[in-house]
């Protein structure tokens, strides 16, 4: 198997300029029974939420009443985290100690139009064998086949050409923040939130065999892992400088294939293992409680439920920049919604609205797109009523998706991954 990586996309350029019909490689669009999935992606996709709150309304009515008779129908789905079912066969990790190397990520010149169909799921993370986006893969979908690629676009566009079923990519960490480009990406791209996954992250530092912290000189790993351990490591002495790379594992797999004795990686036990570095510290992130949240990401949106908790991520955007943010809350909190996640990021296509004051000068304001999560299912009538609102305040709306929250156990990182 290969990494999926950037120059894998020569081929997907073209195909994204051919017609949709053309465009599409793998297996035909399932069909959802009920038209479900036609009348969730009208209100799903922002562009296409109705033009009037009337529209906004009878969609929410349409929505909640195939919520209603796909429950009643008593097909459940539901599996240890995402509510998906899943055609379960065993997760394919890598295997560890003298057996075969694990697998390159895919890269864009990899995504060739005529994927191969197994028949356990495939899903698409950003990282190489050993990253934690694996194991989180792993523990989405536990029988599935995990597929490494070395962007997190490059993960997008394997799940939009059929070369995954599933993307798990992370958004944001208990210590280090948002992942920006994910949230970016989201909204770049047309898949739908299935489901979320809370990783516990439990950071080593790795050298080679033999290599003791006197001879080190630099620090490398993903920019994420640095800054979750950035205490830790000025007071453990590791005081060199620090390089940022794509990912965890692939920062040991550097110093392993470079044979690099100036140079340790902070990275997973599994990375350790896998590339036959030893593990100088153990559990070095600042915080033991310290979790990274992925979403997963699929070409269908699933069916709102009622009958477990659900979390609805939804994206914004209004042309009077932040003058409509305190509504959109309150449209939440007079339903006593909880909002579970905020954040604004640059609007792209309009970065800056600028107002001529005439003799006091040129106002200039940044404008934004704003992520909400919320604690609530889009089958609810309460989340349907606070939508239809926010869609009067806003110029652009969209669902992102209305899925399962993880609930899991709570296990600090104690355990290596
Ligand atoms: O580099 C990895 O191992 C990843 O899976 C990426 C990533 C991230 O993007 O935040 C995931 C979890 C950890 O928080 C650190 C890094």
């Amino acid at each position: 198997m290969h990494t999926l990586t950037p120059s894998s996309f020569n081929s997907l350029t073209y195909l994204n300029r051919v017609q949709p019909s053309q465009n599409r490689v793998g297996p035909p669009r399932r069909t959802v029974k009920c038209g479900y999935s036609l009348e969730f992606s009208n209100l799903t996709h922002g562009f296409g939420v109705g033009s009037s709150r009337a529209d906004f309304q009878h969609s929410c009515a349409i929505l909640a009443s195939k919520v209603i008779s796909q429950q009643d129908d008593g097909n459940h789905h539901v599996s240890a985290v995402n509510g998906e079912s899943t055609a379960a066969t065993n997760l394919q990790l890598v295997p560890l100690g003298n057996k075969p190397l694990p697998p390159k990520p895919l890269t864009i010149t990899d995504l060739s139009p005529a994927p191969i169909h197994g028949s356990s799921l495939r899903v698409a993370y950003q990282g190489v064998p050993g990253a934690y986006s694996e194991a989180a893969a792993g523990k989405a979908y536990p029988n599935s086949e995990a597929i490494p690629c070395d962007q997190f676009e490059v993960a997008f566009q394997s799940v939009e050409l059929w070369i995954a079923d599933r993307a798990v990519l992370p958004v944001e960490n208990s210590l280090g923040g948002s992942i920006h480009r994910n949230y970016d990406l989201l909204l770049r791209h047309r898949l739908h939130i299935v489901g979320e996954v809370q990783l516990p992250v439990h950071h080593c530092i790795l050298a080679l065999p033999g290599v003791r912290k006197e001879y080190l000189t630099r620090v490398i790993s993903h920019p994420q892992a640095l800054s979750q351990c950035e205490n830790t490591l000025t007071k453990l002495g590791f005081n060199f400088a620090r390089e940022a790379v794509d990912d965890t594992a692939g920062a040991a797999e550097f110093i392993a294939t470079n044979n690099l004795r100036d140079t340790a990686a902070i990275a997973s036990a599994r990375a350790a293992e896998l590339y036959g570095l030893n593990i100088l510290a153990d559990g070095i992130q600042d915080d033991p409680n310290n979790v990274t949240r992925f979403v997963m990401l699929a070409r269908e949106p699933i069916i709102p439920r009622t009958d477990r908790p659900f979390k609805t991520s939804i994206v914004f955007a209004h042309d009077n920049g932040t003058s409509v943010l305190f509504k959109v809350l309150s449209a939440f909190a007079f339903r006593n919604i909880s909002l579970t996640k905020i954040e604004s990021r640059p609007h792209r296509g309009r970065p800056i609205r600028v107002e001529d004051g005439e003799s006091e000068g040129t106002a200039k304001h940044f404008e934004y797109i704003f992520y909400i999560d919320f604690d609530a299912s889009m089958a609810e009538v309460r989340a349907q009523n606070a939508l239809a609102e926010v869609q009067e305040f806003t110029s652009f709306l969209r669902v992102l998706g209305s899925y399962p929250m993880d609930m899991t156990p709570w296990s600090p990182s104690s355990s290596s991954h």
